[in-house]
């Protein structure tokens, strides 16, 4: 099963992506997604050559936002892909049945949508609004959270989901009690000074008393 805790890449040129990814794993973050926006063809495989380097050092599971081409070509574990970019089916093609194939998800259809195209694990959010990404869809809060995983376990649906957007450490305990299997989060880890007490508490909180 996968780790419940996903951090997702941040900063404006290689050096600073490779310093978070880095730090991240560094105090303890063994899934990441490298999220590196605009950015020339170039720099994103120099970026993803170095961070899968890394992550491999960490034992750490190395995925890769939007890009299958790229996932593919550096043989990442996985991809993580947006409602508006390439079709789960067709990266799944593409990847191959053992690669990790991620997909978002704003609304139960999204998810049921996901599950039948073979996705692997869903991104659902935003739980709160966030300056991380541009473009956000409606806000989604607990309480949606808490409809949203009714309805899945009254059709019997099952897959992990991880929500996301502006996520705080004081907002994980209500959020796994939804049923949710994990949070996926850019800003917090990125910001913090105190990266190992952070990443500590917030395993604490996604384990609890789970032992893995
Ligand atoms: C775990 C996770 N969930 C959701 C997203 C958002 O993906 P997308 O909607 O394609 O937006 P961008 O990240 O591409 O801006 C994600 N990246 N990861
Ligand atoms: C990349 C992303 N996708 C979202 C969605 O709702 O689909 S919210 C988001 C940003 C996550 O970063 P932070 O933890 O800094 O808010
Ligand atoms: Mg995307």
């Amino acid at each position: 099963m996968y780790n419940k805790l996903q951090y997702i890449s941040q900063g404006n040129t290689i050096e600073e992506q490779l310093h978070n990814i880095h730090e991240a794993l560094d105090n303890g973050c063994d899934w990441i997604q490298m999220r590196f926006k605009n950015q020339t063809d170039s720099d994103c495989y120099k970026l993803a050559e170095a961070a899968k380097f890394l992550c491999e050092e960490y034992l750490a599971n190395f995925i890769i936002n939007d890009n299958v081409a790229l996932a593919q070509k550096i043989a990442a574990d996985g991809v993580h892909l947006g409602l508006m970019d390439m079709k789960i089916k067709d990266a799944r093609d593409i990847l191959g049945k053992t690669k990790i194939i991620g997909g978002t998800a704003n609304t139960f259809e999204n998810i049921k949508n996901h599950i039948q195209n073979g996705c692997d694990y869903i991104g659902l959010g935003p739980f709160r609004f966030t300056t991380t990404k541009e473009k956000l869809s409606p806000i989604l809060g607990l309480e949606s959270y808490e409809s949203i995983i009714a309805e899945m376990k009254k059709q019997n649906l099952e897959v992990p989901i991880y929500a996301i957007g502006g996520i705080d450490l004081s907002d994980v305990e209500a959020l796994m009690q939804t049923g949710i299997h994990g949070i996926a989060v850019s800003g917090l880890i990125t910001e913090n000074p105190s990266k190992t007490k952070l990443i500590t508490q917030l395993n604490e909180k996604l384990y609890g008393n789970v032992i893995v």
